[in-house]
């Protein structure tokens, strides 16, 4: 049995849900199919979760909402129009986005995540009943009858242990399932959203609950390539990674696979497999427990920004017992997670993504570390981008932060931090934000010139 999972490009027009239609039919094993929301047809589209969060926010603000829903309905109706669906289907999912809307405004966090669930909730129904209407038996599954158990809030949503025995049951169905991806239930029944992109875990969540012989993940390009296609041209494909090299791509800004959506189907051993609904028969990237890293040390390079550094400095730092514990509980105070702490005899920085910083929270955690801490100095900044080199292979490698380093001196760009940790399978370059696309491409052609990934 497979558990295939449909990004939001893949369903996001009729003819491309007929090509999901033709991908199930040619492949009887494909018993479980997970969904997402309509997502671009082309560059300038808007998402409908995108669309949904604008209807969120003007239903919360009691501004006007008929234009915003209409958005919404209109890109179901089309799609249902144009797979030759009747009214029903349309209608069932004007009166499903009516109800969410008419929903307690009590907790807005809850009821932005209904609304913002609906997206992949109706394309489910809408895919199961044109599956129905080929003549491929389909039945929409409710997360909550699944048994797709999630945390409370505040924790990060997370399946909980019990829900891999409750989905284990889908094994059992007659009908083809359509899952919708992206949500669970609390065990009071509070519906809650993964993180953005979170249909991905969905599907490996999916896949490790009934044992599936594979996880295959269906997007818009042919597989996983070396280095972010939009930046850099004709990128190596990537034909087998591991696990870990995934997830630490996919943190550091590989789009293609969320780094959440990993762990269950490792910890199941479930192999995972990006394909192209575009393209179905090209053979995609296969994500493995291990492979044979001889042939190159570099898997793949990503880039990301939007990181902020928080640098303190006090003489004697390195002496003093506690100061780190201390540093890090005025972050957790005001709720920031790190991602590097790089640090000296006399100072520290902490790299913290700038999303979840506000001046008021900066100028807080500056004022306690100088007022509790009795630190020297202390800063914010931003606008860093980080650039991170990750394969199996690097720890085997002689001189590759020297060939690293040379390649970002090439660029003429400064390096302000560098971090590997001790298991090797990443380097990481802390740079301006303005230099990542050149030291990315230079560092690609370092690492992948002229030779092919394998
Ligand atoms: N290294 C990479 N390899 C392949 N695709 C990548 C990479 N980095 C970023 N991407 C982007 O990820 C996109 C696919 O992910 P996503 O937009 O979430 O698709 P979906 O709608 O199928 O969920 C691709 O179109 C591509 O632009
Ligand atoms: N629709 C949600 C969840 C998701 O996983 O979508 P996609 O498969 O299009 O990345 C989002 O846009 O975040």
């Amino acid at each position: 049995m497979k558990v295939s999972k449909f990004g939001g490009t893949s369903v996001a027009s009729a003819a491309q849900i007929e090509k999901v239609a033709n991908i199930i039919k040619a492949d009887p094993s494909r018993r479980i199919v997970v969904v997402s929301a309509p997502g671009k047809r082309f560059d300038n589209d808007v998402k409908v979760t995108d669309l949904l969060i604008r209807l969120a926010n003007a239903s919360l603000a009691g501004e006007p909402v008929d234009r915003a829903l209409d958005d919404v309905l209109a890109r179901y109706r089309d799609i249902a129009l144009d797979l030759g669906l009747d009214d029903g289907i349309t209608s069932i999912i004007a009166d499903d986005l009516a109800r969410r809307l008419a929903a307690s405004k009590e907790n807005p966090s809850l009821y932005f995540d209904q609304l913002k669930a609906s997206g992949e909730d109706n394309s489910a129904k809408l895919i199961a009943a044109y599956l129905t209407s080929i003549g491929l038996p389909a039945e929409y599954i409710n997360p909550q009858d699944g048994g797709l158990v999630v945390n409370n809030p505040p924790a990060r949503v997370q399946a909980l242990a019990e829900s891999y025995a409750n989905l284990s049951q889908l094994r059992n169905r007659q009908a083809i399932c359509v899952f919708p991806g992206f949500f669970g239930f609390t065990e009071t029944g509070m519906l809650r959203t993964f993180d953005r992109g979170g249909s991905d875990i969905t599907g490996s969540i999916l896949a490790a609950a009934v044992g599936a012989e594979l996880y295959e993940n269906f997007t818009d390009v042919d597989c996983v390539f070396a280095a972010n296609p939009k930046a850099v041209d004709n990128p190596a494909e990537i034909e087998k990674m591991t696990y870990r090299e995934m997830r630490e791509l996919s943190y550091a800004g590989f789009a293609v696979l969320h780094d959440e959506a990993l762990m269950p189907a490792f910890k199941a051993s479930v192999p995972v497999c990006i394909k192209n609904t575009n393209n179905p028969f090209s053979k995609g990237t296969m994500i493995v427990a291990e492979r044979d890293f001889s042939e190159r040390p570099v898997t793949g390079i990503s880039a990301d920004s939007g990181f902020s550094t928080l640098y303190v400095s006090k003489y004697l730092m390195n002496r003093e017992i506690g100061f780190g514990r201390k540093l890090l509980q005025i972050l957790e105070d005001e709720q920031v997670s790190y991602e590097h702490i790089p640090s000296g005899i006399d100072n520290l920085s902490v790299i913290v993504r700038s999303y979840q910083l506000t001046p008021g929270k900066e100028q807080r955690i500056v004022d306690r570390i100088k007022n509790e801490l009795h630190a020297d100095d202390v800063s914010f900044s931003g606008g860093f981008s980080m650039v991170v080199l990750v394969g199996e292979g690097m720890k085997y490698s002689t001189g590759l932060a020297a060939r690293a380093t040379q390649a970002i001196a090439r660029t003429g760009a400064n390096i302000e931090m560098i971090n590997q940790g001790s298991s090797e399978v990443s380097l990481v370059f802390g740079v301006l934000q303005k230099d990542e696309t050149k030291i990315l491409q230079e560092l690609y052609s370092e690492f992948f010139t002229p030779v092919f990934a394998g």
